[in-house]
């Protein structure tokens, strides 16, 4: 394809393979760091961090990661608190929960499964809990501390992706960083934190004229949109960084269950220079993330600012 004779050759090899970046590993290394910083704030200050996740309904997939989250928060040695909460929940009675959870000294940090059931207003949810038991970083105050560069708790998923591409490239300054999808959850707060490292950062959503070309501009692409395969091969630069979110679970034709990410894979690690599998990917980033934030809430409680 790409011998003498092809109008644009390619600068990269015909056998050419992105190398993976493995989101399982480095999340694995950072939950033994997180355990042990768990034993020594548990030696100094004789207090274990306590995590509270709520879940409302019974979403099949929430329930999964729900419960990954609560059997990890342990192998940390930290505390886990679930509260499962049937559909009919009516938004005053969550927020009387979170009201509870607020106070509970035992308690570190709070999370509230998204997306909730119909009716309950998931930002009046969010902004109950106390900014510094925020452990999803998702409130007005933390969100907006991001905004303007304050310390504050940064949400787990995007912390995730910022860990795996220092790692990977070390100083992005100059870099052009384009972000596909932009919800509160995922894409808005990491083109900040892509920005604070100094990229050049474009945002696409679902108007973006022609995302395709935006995202062949990237040497560090990151797609969260929840459409599947939707970022193709020829949408990438050769030897780009390629962080792909999205999750969707599909069934086989064997009946069995496979997830998906928003970028179809085999086409993008001919061109990409690097990759996240999923899973495998940020997956595994966002759950060691959340103990991260929870120590680090857990810290800021005990020890005061700064901490
Ligand atoms: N790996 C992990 O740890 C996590 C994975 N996820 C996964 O990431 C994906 C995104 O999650 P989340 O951000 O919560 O999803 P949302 O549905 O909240 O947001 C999706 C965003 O993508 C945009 N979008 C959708 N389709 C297109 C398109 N074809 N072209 C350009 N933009 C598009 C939407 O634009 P608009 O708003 O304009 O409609 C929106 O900004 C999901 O698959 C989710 O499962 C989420 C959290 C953690
Ligand atoms: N308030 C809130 N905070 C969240 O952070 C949040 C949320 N709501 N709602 C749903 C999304 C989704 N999410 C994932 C977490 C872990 C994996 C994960 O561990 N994935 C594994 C695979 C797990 C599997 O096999 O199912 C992987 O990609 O390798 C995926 C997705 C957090 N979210």
């Amino acid at each position: 394809m790409t011998g003498p004779m092809s109008s644009t050759p390619s600068p990269l090899p015909s056998d050419h393979r992105a190398s993976l970046i493995d989101g399982k590993a480095f999340a694995t290394a950072l939950r033994q760091t997180i355990r042990q910083d768990v034993q020594d704030f548990r030696a100094r200050h004789g207090i274990t961090p306590g995590l509270a996740v709520v879940l409302v309904g019974n979403d099949p997939a929430s329930e999964v990661y729900v419960r990954n989250k609560a059997i990890q928060t342990h192998h940390a040695g930290m505390r886990s608190f679930m509260h499962m909460l049937p559909e009919s929940t009516s938004e005053q009675e969550l927020l009387n929960l979170v009201e509870r959870l607020n106070k509970d000294p035992e308690i570190h940090g709070i999370l509230v499964q998204l997306p909730l059931p119909g009716g309950l207003d998931a930002g009046r949810v969010t902004n109950a809990i106390l900014p510094e038991k925020d452990v999803d970083g998702l409130g007005v105050v933390n969100a907006g501390r991001l905004a303007v560069n304050q310390p504050g708790i940064v949400p787990c998923t995007p912390l995730g992706c910022l860990m795996l591409l220092r790692d990977q490239l070390g100083d992005m300054t100059g870099l052009h960083a384009v972000v596909i999808g932009c919800s509160n959850l995922v894409g808005k707060p990491l083109a900040l934190l892509l920005l604070a490292e100094g990229c050049t950062v474009s945002i696409a959503h679902i108007h973006t004229r022609d995302t395709a070309a935006l995202a062949r501009e990237a040497d560090i692409l990151v797609v969260a949109t929840g459409s599947r395969e939707l970022v193709r091969g020829d949408w990438i630069k050769p030897g780009a960084t390629v962080i792909d979110v999205g999750i969707t679970r599909m069934q086989t034709p064997e009946g069995k269950s496979r997830l998906v990410g928003d970028v179809a894979f085999d086409e993008a690690v001919k061109v990409a220079g690097r990759i996240t599998p999923v899973p495998g990917g940020v997956g595994p980033m966002t759950i060691a993330c959340l103990l991260n934030n929870t120590l680090a809430a857990a810290r800021m409680q005990v020890e005061g600012a700064g901490a």
